[in-house]
């Protein structure tokens, strides 16, 4: 844990183009030990694109990232091991046990075999789902589902979270369940999550992005934004009402 830099992810430059669209252009972002960071964008922005490539599940037309110090692009398995993922589409076998998936997620991620049952019931601690083991996927709520999703993100204890709209399609609830987990999950490791909800970001995040049009067009502390009286949504639509992009 000491070793684990200041600085958990450092992307820089990065950019995806699929055909002649540019769908992310020169992204910088830095993602501090400890910080829950919000980023921010209306439809087709780029955040999705954005994550799939600070995890090393899609390659970046130009640009770098580290993680944790290591060059995702240069040593994908060693940096891949400091990231748990929660894509748009969580990745579950629905025919599968919440038991059997997870200890599937476990050794995907390379848990040592003598640690699994107690690295499950931790995690089935953490996320709610305690009782529920040994429930089918395709039996559960989706609010449940979500969560079995954010399980397997965080099953090997990764220094860096990164949870792609981690409340979408869930209940007012299951949302309110789900921020409190995700503040816990602050408390030992750094989390990026993207939204379309406001009130999610002031409410869980320490750092806000905003991406409109492939490009970053803002960056704040939340602490900063409400120490100036600053409204979110005001900003949020100073930065993405516009047609053209606007440049950092
Ligand atoms: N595989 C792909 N092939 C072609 N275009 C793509 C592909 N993936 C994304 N895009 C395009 O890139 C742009 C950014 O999409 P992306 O999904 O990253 O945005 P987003 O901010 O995550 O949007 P949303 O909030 O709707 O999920 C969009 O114009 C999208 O159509």
């Amino acid at each position: 844990m000491n070793d684990i830099p200041n600085v958990t992810i450092s992307a820089y430059n990065l950019s995806r183009n699929f055909g002649k669209r540019t769908a992310v252009h020169k992204v910088d972002l830095e993602l501090r030990r400890g910080e829950v960071l919000g980023l921010l964008g209306p439809n087709g922005a780029g955040k999705s694109t954005t994550m799939q490539m600070l995890t090393g599940n899609l390659a970046p037309t130009s640009g770098s990232v580290q993680i944790c110090g290591v060059d995702l692009l240069k040593n994908p398995q060693q940096a891949k091991r400091y990231i748990g993922y929660l894509p748009e589409n969580p990745p579950l076998y629905k025919e599968l046990t919440v038991d059997e998936y997870l200890r599937f997620a476990a050794k995907l991620h390379h848990v040592n075999l003598s640690r699994i049952d107690s690295v499950l019931t931790e995690v089935k601690q953490r996320c709610g789902l305690n009782d529920i083991g040994k429930r089918l996927i395709n039996t559960l709520s989706k609010g449940y589902q979500q969560r079995v999703g954010i399980a397997q993100a965080i099953i090997h204890q990764p220094e860096v979270i990164i949870l792609d709209e981690p409340s979408i399609g869930l209940d007012p609830n299951q949302i309110r369940e789900i921020r409190i987990l995700i503040r816990e999950l602050g408390k030992s490791s750094s989390v990026i999550l993207s939204t379309h909800i406001l009130p999610e970001v002031e409410g869980v995040c320490d750092r806000v992005q905003i991406m409109n049009q492939g490009t970053m067009v803002f960056s704040a502390a939340l602490a900063e934004l409400k120490q100036k009286n600053l409204s979110l949504e005001r900003i949020f639509e100073q930065f993405t009402l516009r047609n053209e992009p606007i440049g950092n």
